[in-house]
């Protein structure tokens, strides 16, 4: 066994949270040879809630689980830490604006990016779940100006998952027989899942549906499909999320599979037009602990006008939160 690393979640008492951390604790997100230290941030009024989850993972006798601390200052929070899980955020509440949603996140990221900018440890790797995730990444990423930028990332994993699993019903075969799906642009109803190079059979996807069903039902199921779920559910998509955080964080430390991508928000290097710095999804494959945007790929006009439209959405939450002076 190595030496324990450290894995702080923010949120730690919410639904998401409680997915979350008894998968972590057992190793299915940095794998079975690697103990975790678990740091639980939360605001002051859950501490005791997150106290009741840490007595459950102490129930769970978990062999890898080498210690919990349960604080509500971020500083301690991220002492150390080599993976962030940012779950925590404010959710919007009746009547709120898209302003105030964004300032009350800026609330919590700039502090935490800050924290983690004095504090986390040089390998830290940061992935924002806590929506507008995107954004809140891109406010996080700012406030920590000595971490390198690739280390922040925002999750469309949960996008990723969901689209394969609407192709692979479409076409009758197995998610796993599906490759080299992509999510572009924002963790939002805006985002665009891509069949046209998406693969089954070495064909792409797009060649095997109709396009009417493409367009007109795979695209919108997938882009309001937490909608969807907070209708169904009354609450928005927990252990699938989760699920989705520890697909990203184990293929960011473990790698992707030769021939295959996934995608993930990461900082945007100007490719594909996307303008450098905003956090996008990309089409990434992962080694050696870092991410890189798969390279080349063709945009037709269809696909080219989806990833626009959704990088526009972006660069309008990027001048939103700068018009409010949090980045
Ligand atoms: N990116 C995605 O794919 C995706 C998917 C599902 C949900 N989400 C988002 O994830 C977030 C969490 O969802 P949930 O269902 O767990 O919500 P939840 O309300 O059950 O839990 C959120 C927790 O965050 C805590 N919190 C609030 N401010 C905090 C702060 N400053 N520091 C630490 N903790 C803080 C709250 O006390 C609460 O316990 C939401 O923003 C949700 O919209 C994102
Ligand atoms: O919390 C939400 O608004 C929905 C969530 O981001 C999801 O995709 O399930």
């Amino acid at each position: 066994m190595g030496t324990p690393v450290t894995v702080t979640v923010t949120g730690a008492a919410g639904q998401i949270g409680y997915a979350l951390l008894f998968r972590i604790a057992s190793g299915q997100m940095l794998g079975p040879d690697t103990p975790v230290r678990l740091r639980l941030l939360e605001i002051t009024p859950a501490l005791k809630a997150a106290e009741g989850t840490a007595m459950e993972l102490d129930d769970c006798a978990f062999p890898l689980l080498s210690g919990i601390d349960i604080t509500d200052d971020a500083r301690k929070a991220f002492d150390g830490t080599s993976v962030a899980l940012l779950v925590g955020a404010r959710p919007r509440g009746p009547g709120m604006e898209r302003a105030d949603l964004l300032a009350a996140n800026g609330g919590i990221f700039k502090p935490q990016g800050e924290a983690i900018n004095a504090v986390a440890a040089d390998d830290i790797k940061v992935l924002v779940v806590g929506n507008p995730a995107n954004t809140n990444a891109l406010i996080a990423r700012t406030h920590a100006p000595d971490v390198p930028a690739d280390r922040f990332t925002a999750m469309m994993r949960l996008d990723h998952n969901r689209a394969l699993s609407q192709a692979a019903q479409k076409l009758g075969v197995g998610v796993a027989d599906i490759t080299r799906m992509t999510i572009w642009g924002n963790h939002s109803a805006s985002q665009y899942p891509d069949l046209f190079h998406a693969q089954f059979g070495g064909r792409p996807v797009a060649e095997q549906v109709e396009h009417d069903w493409l367009e007109n039902t795979f695209i919108p199921t997938v882009a309001k499909r937490g909608a969807a779920i907070i209708d169904a559910r009354g609450a928005s998509s927990a252990a699938s999320a989760a699920n989705a955080a520890i697909d990203h964080v184990r293929d960011w430390v473990a790698g992707t599979p030769e021939d295959d991508w996934v995608s993930a928000a990461v900082v945007s290097d100007g490719s594909y037009g996307v303008p450098e710095g905003l956090i996008s999804g990309f089409p990434v494959t992962s080694s050696g602990g870092s991410w890189q945007i798969v390279q080349n790929l063709e945009l037709d006009d269809f696909s080219r006008g989806k990833v626009d439209a959704s990088v526009a959405e972006l660069a309008g939450e990027r001048d939103a939160i700068k018009e409010l002076g949090l980045i």
